[in-house]
């Protein structure tokens, strides 16, 4: 694996170390946090099909980038696993030199007919989400009724594939708060590391709000006192997760805290949008459009001046900003399910 050639800084002194890489702004799913069913129904204009990124561009891409410091790949949407032949884009992916780590983040409804390609074709570990292990709760929070028995059943033959998985929980405070326990006891019991993400702004159509978040350490606190836990030293630079382990065990817990600790003093992600556009925030209300040029014939040096140039000019760091805030910052911002999560 060569070694980048010019790790590029951003206006805070963060590298450029991590790609998420939408490749479908599209979901079978309509959590009401991310794609509530009333904003996303049937004429919501989603990209047509031309406008996406081809498996060639996005390879093309990942080769740059790579060259400016991304190691990490991740792979997101919208539900990724809806992209036609994803295999095949990762493969192309994991040829591409620097490419250290691909990972990927689905709702998992899919995932059973495809672990196997995946993992094979250079996937090295899956994050599924999955917010309650009540049906009732799981399908208005995913918003079209889907079953926890199914997702449940995917993990396990992604396990089975020899993927490591994580699960991703997001806790609205008064919708799943009341699954943090059962979540965490079921998980530790399989071994997969489960992570809860606090409740957050993102996109304009979630309708959130401060109170319906619940704070971190109210979790910590809530699982330690049946389940002892142990911290974990972080894992990596700008890692997003404060991770524990439960005591006696090798089983780890994680806590995504960004709207009481966040964590953009390290934030070390870019985020490319399925039809091609740069983000460096989550928040961020505009992309830095990547396949006009790439489509006019730009060269690679003219498209590295142009990611360079867009990363040496970030300050972005709104979940700090909001930190302290009562409501959201009333910006126009991207939606979470068009700039991957
Ligand atoms: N505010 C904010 N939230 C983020 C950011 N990156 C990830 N998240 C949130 O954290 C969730 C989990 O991210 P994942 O991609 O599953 O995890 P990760 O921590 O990057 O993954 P690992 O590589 O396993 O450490 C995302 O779905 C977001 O909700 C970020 O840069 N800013
Ligand atoms: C946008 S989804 C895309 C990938 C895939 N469809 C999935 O759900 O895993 C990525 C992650 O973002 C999380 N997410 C979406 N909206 C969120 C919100 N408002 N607050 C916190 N996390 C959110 C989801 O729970 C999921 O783990
Ligand atoms: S969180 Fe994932 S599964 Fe849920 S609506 Fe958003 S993109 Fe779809
Ligand atoms: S809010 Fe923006 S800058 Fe802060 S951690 Fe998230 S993506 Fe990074």
């Amino acid at each position: 694996m060569g070694q980048p050639r010019d790790r590029v800084k951003d206006m805070l002194d963060r590298p450029l170390r991590d790609l998420r890489i939408s490749v479908t702004d599209r979901c079978n799913f309509r959590c009401t946090y991310c794609m509530p069913a009333e904003i996303f129904g049937a004429g919501y204009a989603f990209l047509e099909k031309e406008k996406l990124l081809t498996f060639e561009e996005i390879t093309r891409l990942t080769g740059i980038f790579t060259k400016l410091g991304v190691e990490k790949i991740r792979i997101t949407g919208g539900e990724p696993l809806l992209r036609g032949e994803l295999p095949k884009l990762i493969r192309m992916i994991d040829s591409v030199n620097g490419v250290q780590d691909i990972a990927l983040t689905t709702n998992g409804s899919l995932l059973a007919k495809q672990a196997h390609a995946l993992k094979e074709a250079g996937v090295r570990r899956v994050t599924v989400s999955l917010d309650s292990l009540d049906d009732t709760r799981f399908g208005l929070m995913n918003g079209v009724g889907y079953s926890v028995k199914k997702v449940l059943d995917n993990i396990e033959v992604a396990a089975q594939a020899g993927l490591p998985v994580k699960i991703n929980m997001v806790v609205k405070k008064g919708t799943n708060d009341e699954d943090i326990l059962p979540m965490a006891r079921y998980f530790k019991e399989k071994g997969h590391a489960l992570r809860f993400i606090e409740f957050m702004d993102v996109g304009n159509t979630n309708g959130w709000k401060l109170d319906e978040v619940v704070p971190s350490r109210t979790i910590v606190d809530m699982i330690h006192a049946e389940m002892p836990l142990e911290p974990v030293e972080e894992g990596y630079y700008g890692e997003v997760a404060s991770r524990y382990r439960y005591v006696g065990t090798n089983v780890e817990i994680g806590f995504i805290s960004s709207v009481t600790q966040p964590f953009c003093a390290t934030c070390t992600r870019a985020r490319l949008s399925a039809e091609g556009r740069l983000y460096t925030c989550l928040f961020a209300s505009k992309g830095v459009d990547l396949r006009t040029p790439l489509r006019n014939g730009a060269s690679d040096d003219d498209l590295e001046q142009l990611i360079r140039g867009t990363w040496k000019k970030r300050g972005d760091r709104y979940s700090e900003v909001r930190l302290n805030q009562s409501s959201d910052l009333k910006i126009e911002k991207a939606e979470m399910s068009y700039l991957g999560g």
